[in-house]
């Protein structure tokens, strides 16, 4: 691989006396969409908070692009797209507004959106189907719609790296088609995707790579490696594909 996008080195995440996070490494390049998977409170958003700077680890180092997580933030080179319920709906925002905030980072102090900002926010909004409610409030928007906003914020910024935590959680089929498509178009521009999903049988067709997490990394592989059932029931301890696992898979 050249120089890593996201290069995760031996990060420890605790919070007081929870261990959430036990020296994970992760490295993943241009072009990558590499798909989260574990069991609830395995580490996925902790993971997903640390790339972002979101949660400090206790131990261990972040590079984005070459930068710790703060320093790549500062220079636009990461999108972020949180779990529903980090989000206060409540904010009087419009859409535009919300996706306009992608390019604030490319503005001067005064914010003033110049004719390119306007036209990311537009072509954002049109590649997530959202255009006709670009004037709305974003609390009035359904939770797909919502998920749809939020990677359209991504995409304005021009990021070189998006994370998703649970981009699939709530969401209508139609914009988990359009968010789906979105992502694979993103990485043939070559962008690098890091999504953490509950969505074991979309793996394949969504991700060129993923990752099974139980609080350490137990596996970086294919998605098809990934989803091996003796693979899955390290990480699952049970029949989650509705298979068997090898008999002796977990000796
Ligand atoms: N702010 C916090 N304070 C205390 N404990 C936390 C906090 N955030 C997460 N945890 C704990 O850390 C562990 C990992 O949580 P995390 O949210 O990273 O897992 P996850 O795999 O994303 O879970 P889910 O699939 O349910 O979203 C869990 O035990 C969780 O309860």
């Amino acid at each position: 691989m050249s120089a890593p996008v996201v290069d995760v080195q031996d990060v420890t995440v605790r919070y007081g006396d929870v261990l959430a996070l036990e020296r994970a490494s992760l490295r993943l390049g241009r072009g990558a969409v590499c798909g989260l998977v574990g069991m609830n409170g395995s580490g996925k958003s902790s993971l997903l908070k640390a790339v972002t700077g979101l949660v400090r680890p206790e131990s261990g180092r972040v590079l984005v692009q070459g930068a710790p997580p703060l320093r790549a933030r500062r220079a636009q080179a990461l999108a972020y797209v949180p779990q529903g319920e980090d989000v206060d709906w409540t904010f009087p925002v419009s859409v535009r507004e919300v996706v306009m905030m992608g390019r604030h980072g490319h503005q001067g102090p005064t914010r003033r959106p110049r004719r390119r900002d306007t036209e990311a926010v537009d072509s954002a909004l049109e590649r997530v189907g959202l255009t006709e409610l670009a004037g709305r409030q974003i609390g009035a928007l359904s939770g797909g719609q919502r998920k749809r906003a939020f990677v359209a914020r991504g995409i304005a910024q021009e990021a070189a790296l998006l994370l998703l935590d649970e981009p699939f959680a709530g969401v209508d089929k139609r914009s988990e088609a359009t968010i789906s498509a979105l992502l694979a178009e993103l990485a043939a521009e070559g962008r690098t995707v890091l999504i953490s999903t509950h969505d074991l049988h979309a793996l394949p067709q969504l991700c060129t790579e993923a990752v099974l997490l139980a609080r350490r990394v137990l596996l970086h592989d294919t998605p098809a490696e990934v989803l091996r059932p003796e693979n899955l029931a390290l990480a699952f301890g049970l029949d989650v594909l509705g298979r068997t696992p090898a008999t002796g898979a977990l000796t």
